[in-house]
């Protein structure tokens, strides 16, 4: 028996000692179970990270599992211990009975928590930050997905340490200048070569985590990653809407601005933000949190009823297409009300344009089937973002832009170009509703991509052992059945249960040694995301990391990439008129040195070398492709 970091349980580094139950969880290399410690019978999480899909090597980890044992905050998962079975790391830590508040979201608060909930959470992350930052870490990946809840109320920020040394080389002056997080949390700094980041990058992540907590998703979360790091780059930066978010204080508005400021050397310490009013009448998370799983059932069962959600949403999507025109018809006025449309002009433009139906598949969605739209293409072996649209939102575009988007829709392989161009697409039919930004109609979003079952863990071991500081490694077992998962009969999902948003979540892992590694890593599966992939693409899969695929066909995409952004940051920034042809388009469209200008947008970097770092990124990372969320 072992014990970790002072604490007062000791926890063997044995797998045969460790009785896995349900399914708690599932993140980008990782799964969660709600496990039993058989000598003392305590019920704990079990997090199974896949080492084949992580870029660290042993060392690492064993380095990074001693500054876990380090870590003592009341409000800091701490891991007991953690080993290796197999290909596979076993973190052993406490069981957070109620999840992470991204879930709760997604079963019972689509559209967010109230501001009293919200304060009493973010005051035990801001709690758990202070502590890091003051002993030198930073967290790098807040986010509400990685805030967990048990029964009582109690607040814990999770995946520090494993998550930082499984994505980078562990070395922390090193990993300065990596990272790992995901797209809709990164500071803009993050996004810039050269420039460094320090703790103040939690504090921007913290502040979208507020968003998100506030909305029921981050600002962005329904665009593709690459959509969403030229947007944190250019556009203002996110927050609470005077307007829209009437119902959330001052004080709370400002706590949030306060952190969403692009200008990291402006953004306050976590320490400092303690002191903001917003936090002095916070109240115990035992008064505000606990009452928001007050009617709900357990978490497996809860984990159990979002899969299953998820698998009757990718069932619907396979539905004959009769049916699908039929709900398209019927979904079609609910997508544009939703997305305050003015049909009847949107309708008269397009009587006025040649109809591409056939051309673009303008079958139109709404938001619950545009995830059908992205894996259909991945379906036909087209590894690319692809999204469908009504006819009048084609034809409102005109025919210079529809053939640009053709030409990279029906380009096999030329997966990046299609994201650019969808980016840019995407923005002029944003720019076209109302004038209202892109922002604050994410929020209008309803959608949910399939997710997965957990993958099974293999259950060979031939290298296992204890990480932890002074322990050899010396088990090898076979690892925990499973034999009651998912026994529970499963509850009806609490009625509360919506659709959300897409969130692409996953974590984006900018330039780092190891991940070049990573693409020739054995595919694996680790959402729902691998269930629409056909054979053909399954074939060119390189690999696949939580909501975000690598085919063999993205990596030669970079080289495209500048005319591209040049492309997107054009239309982006070009003027429109309310129903403006994209002939009105290319009239407007800016010089090239102008529109270069702007590409940099709120970032003081010089535009080539932007350019030249986000072809690394995706040099780095290759195409990352949309997928599912996490349950
Ligand atoms: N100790 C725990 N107790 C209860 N649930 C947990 C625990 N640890 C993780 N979970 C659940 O499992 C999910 C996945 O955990 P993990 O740490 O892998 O996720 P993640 O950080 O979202 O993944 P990634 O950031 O790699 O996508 C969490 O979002 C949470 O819902």
């Amino acid at each position: 028996m072992v014990g970790m970091g002072g604490s007062q349980r000791t926890f063997s580094a044995n797998s045969k000692d460790y009785k896995l139950l349900e399914e708690i969880g599932h993140g980008a290399s990782a799964t969660v179970y709600r496990a039993i410690f058989l000598p003392t019978n305590e019920v704990i999480a079990v997090k199974c990270l896949d080492l084949d899909r992580c870029n660290s090597n042993l060392d690492d980890i064993r380095r990074e599992a001693q500054t876990m044992s380090l870590i003592d905050h009341p409000n800091v998962i701490k891991a007991f211990c953690s080993f290796v079975v197999d290909r596979n790391l076993w973190v052993i830590m406490p069981f957070m009975a109620e999840g992470s508040c991204l879930h709760l979201m997604k079963i019972a608060y689509p559209d967010g928590f109230e501001e009293a909930a919200i304060g009493s959470i973010l005051k035990e992350t801001l709690k758990a930050l202070e502590y890091l930052h003051r002993q030198g870490h930073i967290h790098r990946d807040v986010k509400a997905g990685n805030i967990l809840l048990d029964t009582n109320g109690v607040v814990k920020l999770a995946d520090f340490g494993v998550s930082a040394c499984m994505f980078d080389t562990g070395d922390r002056q090193r990993a300065r200048n990596t990272f790992v997080g995901t797209p809709c949390w990164m500071a803009p700094e993050v996004l810039q070569p050269g420039s460094g980041y320090n703790s103040k990058a939690d504090i921007w992540s913290f502040g979208i985590t507020a968003l998100e907590l506030a909305h029921g998703h981050a600002p962005f979360s329904k665009y593709p990653p690459m959509k969403v790091l030229l947007m944190t780059i250019q556009n203002a930066p996110p927050g609470l809407d005077y307007d829209r978010d009437k119902k959330f204080s001052k004080s709370f508005k400002e706590m949030v601005a306060m952190c969403l400021v692009k200008d990291q050397t402006k953004r306050p310490t976590a320490e400092k933000l303690m002191k903001h009013s917003f936090f002095k009448h916070a109240k115990p998370p035992e008064l505000s949190v606990k009452k928001l799983f007050a009617d709900l059932p357990p978490l497996w069962n809860r984990v159990k009823a979002l899969q299953l959600k998820d698998a009757a949403q990718l069932a619907l999507k396979r539905m004959p297409s009769g049916d699908q025109e039929a709900l398209s018809q019927s979904e079609y006025q609910r997508g544009v009300s939703a997305w305050h449309f003015d049909i009847e002009d949107l309708k008269a433009q397009a009587s006025m344009v040649r109809d591409d139906d056939d051309m673009f598949e303008t079958k139109y969605e709404d938001e619950s089937l545009k995830s059908d739209g992205w894996d259909k293409a991945l379906a036909n072996g087209q590894p690319r973002l692809v999204k469908h649209y009504s006819t009048s939102e084609i034809s409102q575009l005109g025919s210079t832009t529809e053939a640009l988007r053709a030409e990279s829709l029906n380009q096999k392989g030329k997966s990046l170009e299609s994201d650019i161009v969808e980016a840019a697409y995407q923005d002029k039919l944003w720019s076209n509703r109302n004038g209202s930004s892109p922002e604050s109609k994410a929020s209008t979003s309803e959608n949910d991509t399939a997710q997965s079952k957990a993958k099974s863990i293999k259950s060979r071991q031939n290298h296992s052992g204890p990480l932890m500081p002074g322990n050899a490694f010396s088990h090898s077992s076979e690892r925990g059945r499973t034999s009651e998962r998912f026994e529970s009969e499963i509850q009806p999902a609490n009625e509360k249960v919506t659709r959300k948003a897409p969130s692409f979540s996953g974590p984006l892992m900018l330039p780092n040694r190891a991940s070049a590694n990573s693409l020739s890593a054995p595919s694996k599966s680790s959402g729902g995301f691998r269930d629409s992939l056909d054979d053909k693409t399954k074939a060119n899969l390189v690999q696949i990391k939580g909501r975000f695929s690598v085919t063999s066909e993205n990596l030669d995409l970079a080289k495209h990439l500048s005319c591209f952004v040049f492309l997107c940051t054009n239309f982006q920034t070009s003027p429109l008129r309310k129903s403006a042809s994209v002939g009105d388009w290319i009239l407007e469209a800016k010089p090239m040195v102008q529109a270069q200008k702007e590409i940099s947008g709120g970032s003081n970097l010089p535009v080539p070398q932007l350019m030249t770092h986000l072809q690394n990124l995706f040099q780095q990372n290759s195409m990352q492709q949309i997928c599912c969320h996490p349950v």
